[in-house]
């Protein structure tokens, strides 16, 4: 049967709506807990500066760049809707298998723009900011894609919580993560704390914040926060070796990675039975399926 122009406009539009009502349910606040998020969307537009750039490549692996160079790629407030609106995209991607999280000119993120704290520095606007970027990293961590957050230089406050949300962390040498929070009279608001804690457990959590002692990649692969030490061999820029790191986990078909990250997200955050029956919908999803098929076909030895 085919629709009139006014037919797929309407169908077009459902599909959106429903595409964006489903990325929002992945995220932790919404009306019901008092957000508003075109509210907060206003007022960080007055606070603009830098982007955060998404490269999505033919090897399913998408590269971000977090990019505000002349502040140490600190988060103006733009930058933080840009986020949310890259996050979207990745969350369209549906044959992404990867992601890597970087930041301009050799060195991660300073957190967010002083400038812009400074103007919002009421509770009310503080704890807007904190639900929105929440929700961001939220979805992010929540990607079908597993993502690595390649550090180089400084990670400090608002960068360090953004490493987090990353399933894993690549440190470059002589680069730092640092929950400065402490020192700017702060705790986490980005999600970074309750991460943090899943990661290198409450006692290590305890040092870092309330030390806010600097993770070199030593320390950090000692605590479990790194996953390893980028080493670039002559020629081999850290990207490539990110690229080179990321690539054992998502060689394969995008729809066994995806549903590897699905389990594992599931495994992580849910009950163990609610954990256990996403497992079996997620397992429906690829037994059978053309990975299995053909594996099943080659009778492959796992020697
Ligand atoms: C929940 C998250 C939390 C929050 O929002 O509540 C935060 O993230 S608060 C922000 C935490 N971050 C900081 O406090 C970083 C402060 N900056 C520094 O410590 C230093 O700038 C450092 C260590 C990043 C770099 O030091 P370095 O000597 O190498 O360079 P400069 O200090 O000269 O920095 C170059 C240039 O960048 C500006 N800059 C750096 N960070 C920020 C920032 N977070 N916001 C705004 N601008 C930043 C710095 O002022 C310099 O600009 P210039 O115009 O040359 O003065």
């Amino acid at each position: 049967m085919a629709l009139s122009s006014a037919g797929r406009h309407i169908l077009r539009t459902t599909c959106c709506t429903v595409r964006r009502f489903q990325c929002r349910s992945k995220a932790v606040y919404s009306a019901v807990h008092g957000f508003n998020e075109e509210d907060i969307r206003g007022k960080l537009l007055a606070f603009p500066g830098g982007s955060v750039d998404l490269v999505k490549q033919d090897s399913g692996i998408a590269v971000m760049t977090i990019n505000n160079p002349a502040r140490m790629n600190a988060f103006s407030g733009t930058m933080m809707i840009e986020l949310e609106e890259r996050v979207t995209q990745l969350e369209e991607w549906t044959e992404g298998k990867g992601l890597i999280v970087q930041g301009a000119a050799g060195t991660f993120c300073s957190g967010s723009d002083l400038n812009a704290v400074r103007a919002i520095s009421n509770p009310q606007d503080g704890m807007k900011m904190c639900m929105f970027m929440q929700n961001t990293l939220t979805r992010l961590l929540r990607l079908r894609l597993i993502s690595v957050a390649m550090v180089e230089g400084m990670a400090l406050g608002g960068g360090a919580e953004f490493t987090t949300s990353c399933d894993f962390r690549l440190m470059a040498p002589d680069s730092v993560i640092q929950f400065v929070h402490k020192h700017m009279g702060l705790v986490p608001g980005w999600g970074g704390a309750a991460r943090l804690v899943r990661i290198v457990g409450s006692q290590n959590a305890l040092r870092l914040l309330g030390g806010a002692k600097k993770v070199d990649p030593e320390y950090g692969t000692q605590i479990g926060l790194a996953s390893g030490v980028l080493n670039p061999a002559n020629g081999t820029s850290a990207l490539a070796e990110a690229e080179q790191w990321l690539a054992q986990y998502t060689k394969g078909p995008a729809a066994v990675i995806r549903a590897v990250k699905q389990v594992v997200v599931s495994g992580r955050e849910l009950p163990l039975e609610e954990a256990l029956r996403t497992e079996k919908d997620v397992f429906g999803t690829v037994w059978g399926g053309p990975a299995n098929l053909a594996a099943l076909a080659s009778k492959s030895k796992h020697k």
